[in-house]
């Protein structure tokens, strides 16, 4: 095989001219960016690469991409510390197949890359399984594509995933099917939804908690770190967390230790952490909504769900293998009920198309067609439009609302926009802050296109 080491550490490159040209394998070694340079003039052509990040005089994630961009088929992989984790990541989002961590605890894991990698059949096979097992329909968009194979590269690394998306995208689908393509599925997968329970009990329902440590608190039990050591564990809608509770998170992530409520004994986690959210927590960082430094723990790979009008060539293979799933095989859509479906822009992405789905089929009894499909799910009445409104009672609520807060109704609208335009104004600035002026940047944060941005600007 032929090979190239980019390391600018000789000891490290007489340590590969050993190990591989003992096993029969041709070796170039480049210890910095000009000696790439010239053996890339020489036109040689790489299997495999082994590449250092870090660089006298380049940085070694611009070679990677470099070779990359040359020779597609050289499998690339990086070499990096500890320390550099996120470049790491960053390597793997570029192209390299995976990263190894220096100093190396002992060559197999080198060897284990002179193999040839896994057919990608095999490959493809293991994550058409994973989504069968967590339930997940894939399709064929490129905007999924992405997801599926970045969280396919990532599956197996110990590392902290989160999934941002919007509500109904599948976040919880996706961390389901990492833990399927894990290597961990025989063990447990738990998720623990942090904004659904009052702060004393998600403590408890979090870390466990000894006999005695509260009233009612007869036995000792466990809690999910501790069900879910050396599994998933899946923290649900993380933005929810009280700021105490992300303290707390904060502790284990760092310690990959908890105490039970009540206890003294600290207990030992492996668990696998994905924590899903559908808000932005950079933002809400911004706001001190959210702890920046449990962020940057959390952060490590970002799997980010497309909303389902970024995959609107995926609606007829979703639509059908939900039919088939909830409703029977018989179930079929007309051509102009999936043009419908097609046209909307699913603000609740999945879960709405799986809940008007349900509906159609309801309506229809046989072949779904246009008129059965009714995209507004059955909206609750206010206790306005309830009331019987007559002229009376409309001029009693203004005049209330206007004594409440001693304004004309015209002048409380007035504020409650200029109050609007402030909180949005504060949040481009920020943005525009943290990017050092970099619209295109600032545009991505706040998840619009830069058109949108530089027309805000101008508002
Ligand atoms: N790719 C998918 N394939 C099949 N079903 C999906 C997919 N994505 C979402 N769903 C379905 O849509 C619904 C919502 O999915 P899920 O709970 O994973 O979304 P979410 O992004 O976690 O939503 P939220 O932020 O509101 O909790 C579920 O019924 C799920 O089965």
């Amino acid at each position: 095989m032929k090979i190239l080491v980019i390391d600018d550490d000789y000891d490290i490159g007489t340590f590969f001219r050993y190990l591989l040209v003992e096993q029969g394998h041709h070796i170039d070694l480049a210890h910095d960016g000009k000696e790439y340079e010239r053996l890339r003039g020489q036109n040689h052509l790489y299997e495999l690469a082994f590449i250092d990040l870090k660089l006298p005089d380049t940085n070694g994630l611009k070679l990677l991409a470099d070779l990359k961009q040359t020779q597609p088929s050289c499998r690339c992989i990086v070499m990096t510390g500890y320390s550099t984790i996120d470049t790491a990541v960053e390597a793997v989002k570029l192209g390299a197949e995976d990263y190894i961590e220096k100093p190396f605890e002992d060559i197999s894991i080198i060897e284990e890359k002179l193999q040839q990698p896994k057919q990608n059949l095999e490959a493809d096979d293991q994550i058409e399984q994973a989504a069968a097992q967590s339930g997940m329909i894939m399709g064929t968009s490129e905007a999924m594509q992405k997801v599926i194979q970045l969280a396919a590269r990532f599956a197996q690394k110990p590392l902290t995933i989160l999934i941002d998306g919007e509500t109904g995208t599948g976040k919880e689908v996706a961390a389901r099917f990492i833990h399927e393509l894990s290597g961990l599925r025989e063990r447990p997968f738990l998720g623990v939804n942090l904004g659904a329970l009052p702060e004393q009990i998600l403590e408890s329902e979090l870390f466990g908690h000894e006999a005695g440590a509260f009233t009612g608190a007869q036995k000792m039990r466990k809690g999910y770190f501790e069900m879910a050591s050396e599994g998933t564990l899946l923290l649900d809608e993380i933005g929810e967390a009280s700021l105490s509770t992300q303290v707390k998170l904060l502790r284990v992530l760092e310690s990959k230790e908890f105490y039970r409520v009540g206890g003294e004994r600290p207990i030992k986690t492996q668990a696998r952490i994905i924590a899903a959210t559908n808000q932005d927590l950079h933002l809400a960082a911004l706001a001190e909504n959210f702890r920046e430094d449990l962020l940057y723990r959390l952060d490590v790979v970002r799997l980010t769900m497309p909303p389902l009008r970024e995959r609107k060539e995926d609606i007829p293979e979703i639509s059908r293998l939900i039919l088939y799933k909830e409703i029977s095989e018989d179930a079929v859509l007309s051509e102009e009920a999936l043009e419908t479906l097609q046209a909307h822009c699913w603000p609740g992405n999945i879960r709405e198309l799986t809940n008007v789905l349900v509906r159609a089929a309801a309506e229809a009894d046989g072949k779904i067609e246009r008129r059965h499909i009714n995209m507004r799910a059955p909206v609750r009445r206010t206790a306005a439009q309830n009331h019987i409104v007559s002229r009376e009672w409309l001029r009693e609520k203004k005049q209330e609302l206007e004594e409440e807060n001693y304004l004309s109704l015209e002048s409380i609208i007035e504020n409650i926009r200029n109050e609007e335009k402030r909180s949005v104004r504060d949040i481009i600035d920020h943005a525009l802050m943290i990017t050092r002026g970099n619209r295109r940047e600032a545009a991505e944060i706040l998840g619009v296109n830069t058109r949108k941005l530089r027309y805000w600007l101008n508002e």
